[in-house]
């Protein structure tokens, strides 16, 4: 005896697994409506070349009803099709989609159940007589002959559940018809109004930059700053990119307007760009990228990704474009996204070309691009913080040290990359302690002259591990400079953090450590700053001390240098000290 029997469904199950799981949202009902409608009306256009083309949806009582002038079914493909659940006429013998329909998984029908307790479909295919299957949520169907001699097509009326009738108004139905079918290429109305059409078609073949640009204000709400248009032949897709006007957190990668075969897919679907083209956001049409089963986003696939290639490569394209014909527009582009573009750099030479060529850097003489500032000055001599450049631009400017700020996000990483890319791009990292040795040494007579007050200063500073030079530099203006060389300020700064985590960090810190690498910092002192002049002849070793304190706590805040509890305390110490001796003293007050 043959024991094998046929799996029974449980319908609400499925119904519920589909709306819980599979959809974002009941609304898709509307989607899979227009395009069965649409699938049926390709169908027959097959046979009937000349076929009329048109679907109708219209709200009456608390319902909805959509008449299509497709094939219709006949009593036996009712039966085939409408009763199994996965069964489709969109797939070919081996069961692959057929490329000329937008379903593929037998399943779009039983989607109206997210909303609807009852669905009607009346059908007639050409020769055949009209039939009725009655679908009910409990898995049960019913079906009879009509005799009517309606036109070829078919008309599907969904009966609300109740608690979903909002779903039916017809506001809502009209705004998710216009919503996945403004784009179709059939005529699409709801009672009685067009949804397709010029009314608010893409311009997917006009492709006129003000035709796109009046699109994306529509759809996305923006002005694009440029429009570039976008062809993958292999993935059937043609489109544009909207390039944003305003900068965009990269990290919210922002979705793209995605059509499958002129339906709406997705209005923020991920993966078509690559990561790096945050600026940009895309509408595109494509027939043979393939939709996940939800139809709400595009399937990870070989093609996606070569696809994702492509378009990153047209954009790209653009950027280059750009800069050989109107630099002026390319640095307004910049101005606004240059971080993604310097994100671009790091593994792209045209980009790194660009930023190169078109990026004005802050430098200490003047801003200007890496380009000019090489033809300029050579080397391409940086700092890699901010904070060290606020430092030392200006001493290094004295020094005839042109200086490039590197310490904005990536910049120091271009740099370097630049130098790897062109042996012949010479960089320099700028490190502060070299800096001294570019200071002229005191006279030796001077310096021996002046050995009482650097015993003196000494002595105040070993306390902090700091070591004193004196040296004349310009400018005169800058009585002291605070130098620790990269390495050991690193460390210094390991140590900080050591002190304020926890005891686990603390001891994974502490191996990073190795204090015998340390170089002392320097307080250099500058011998042609009439102040430090002074101070050098004062008369007392207390007074030294408190004046060298001083000089050397202005030079630390002077520096961006962190605060340590040390350098308060001696900074107040100072302060008090020197504020002190400035003040005259009450007379009448004893102390
Ligand atoms: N309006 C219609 N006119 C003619 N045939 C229809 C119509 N609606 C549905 N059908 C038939 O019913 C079948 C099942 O439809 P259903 O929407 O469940 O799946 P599908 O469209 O094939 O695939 P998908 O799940 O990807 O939408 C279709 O393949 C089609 O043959």
């Amino acid at each position: 005896m043959d024991a094998r029997r046929t799996f029974q469904v449980d319908l609400a199950g499925l119904v519920d697994l589909l709306s819980h799981h599979l959809y974002a949202s009941p609304r898709v009902y509307v989607r899979e409506l227009l395009q069965n409608a649409v699938d049926a009306i390709t169908a027959r256009r097959l046979a009937e070349p000349g076929a009329p083309g048109s679907v109708r949806l219209e709200t009456a009582g608390d319902g909805l009803a959509v008449t299509d002038t497709g094939v219709g079914l006949t009593e036996a493909q009712v039966h085939e099709l409408l009763a199994t659940i996965g069964r489709s006429s969109k797939r070919d013998d081996l069961g692959f989609a057929r490329h000329d329909f937008l379903g593929q998984f037998g399943i779009g029908l039983l989607s109206c159940f997210l909303v609807a307790r009852e669905i009607v479909v009346e059908t007639r295919a050409a020769g055949g007589q009209t039939v009725r299957w009655t679908g009910y949520d409990d898995g049960r169907y019913l079906v009879e002959a009509l005799d009517d001699d309606r036109p070829v097509g078919t008309t599907v009326t969904l009966v609300p559940r109740p608690g979903a009738r909002s779903w039916f108004a017809p506001a809502t139905v009209l705004e998710l018809a216009r919503l996945y079918g403004d784009q179709l290429p059939v005529d699409v109305t709801v009672d009685g109004t067009p949804t397709t059409g010029a009314v608010v078609g893409a311009p997917w073949d006009a492709a006129g930059v003000r035709a796109w640009t009046a699109y994306a204000e529509r759809t996305m709400g923006l002005t694009p700053f440029d429009v570039i248009p976008l062809s993958v032949p292999e993935a059937g897709l043609t489109g544009a990119a909207f390039v944003l006007p305003q900068l965009v957190n990269p990290a919210h990668r922002g979705g793209h307007r995605v059509y499958l075969k002129h339906m709406l897919l997705a209005e923020s679907a991920e993966g078509l760009l690559p990561e790096w083209a945050f600026f940009a956001r895309c509408v595109v049409n494509t027939s043979e990228l393939r939709p996940t089963a939800s139809r709400e986003a595009l399937y990870k696939d070989g093609l996606l990704e070569s696809t994702r290639e492509a378009l990153g490569d047209q954009l790209r394209g653009w950027l280059v474009r750009l800069g050989r014909t109107d630099p002026r527009r390319l640095g307004e582009f910049l101005r606004v996204h240059h971080l993604g573009v310097k994100a671009l750099a790091l593994h792209d030479d045209a980009m790194l070309d660009l930023v190169a060529t078109w990026w004005p850097m802050e430098t200490n003489v003047g801003r200007m691009t890496l380009h000019d500032f090489r033809e300029r000055h050579g080397v391409l001599r940086y700092t890699a913080t901010a904070d060290q450049f606020r430092q030392l631009a200006g001493i290094a400017a004295a020094q005839d040290l042109p200086l490039v700020n590197a310490g904005y996000t990536y910049d120091t990483e271009i740099i370097e990359r630049l130098a790897q890319v062109d042996r012949s791009v010479r960089t320099e990292r700028l490190d502060p302690s070299d800096l001294a040795t570019r200071f002229e040494v005191l006279d030796p007579g001077i310096e021996l002259g002046l050995r009482g007050f650097a015993l003196a200063a000494q002595r105040a500073m070993d306390r902090l591990g700091c070591e004193v030079v004196l040296r004349a530099f310009e400018p005169a203006t800058v009585p002291a400079l605070y130098l620790v060389d990269r390495e050991t300020a690193f460390r210094q700064e390991l140590r900080s953090t050591r002190d304020k985590v926890d005891p686990v960090w603390s001891d994974v810190l502490s191996a990073l450590d190795d204090r015998r690498a340390d170089t002392r910092p320097q307080l250099v002192l500058n011998h042609r700053n009439a102040l430090v002049r002074r101070v050098t002849v004062l008369p007392t070793a207390d007074l030294v001390e408190l004046a060298v304190e001083a000089l050397y706590g202005q030079a630390l805040l002077l520096g961006y240098h962190p605060i340590r509890p040390a350098d308060a305390a001696l900074l107040n110490r100072s302060f008090l000290g020197l504020l002190d001796r400035a003040v005259p003293t009450d007379p009448e007050d004893g102390a």
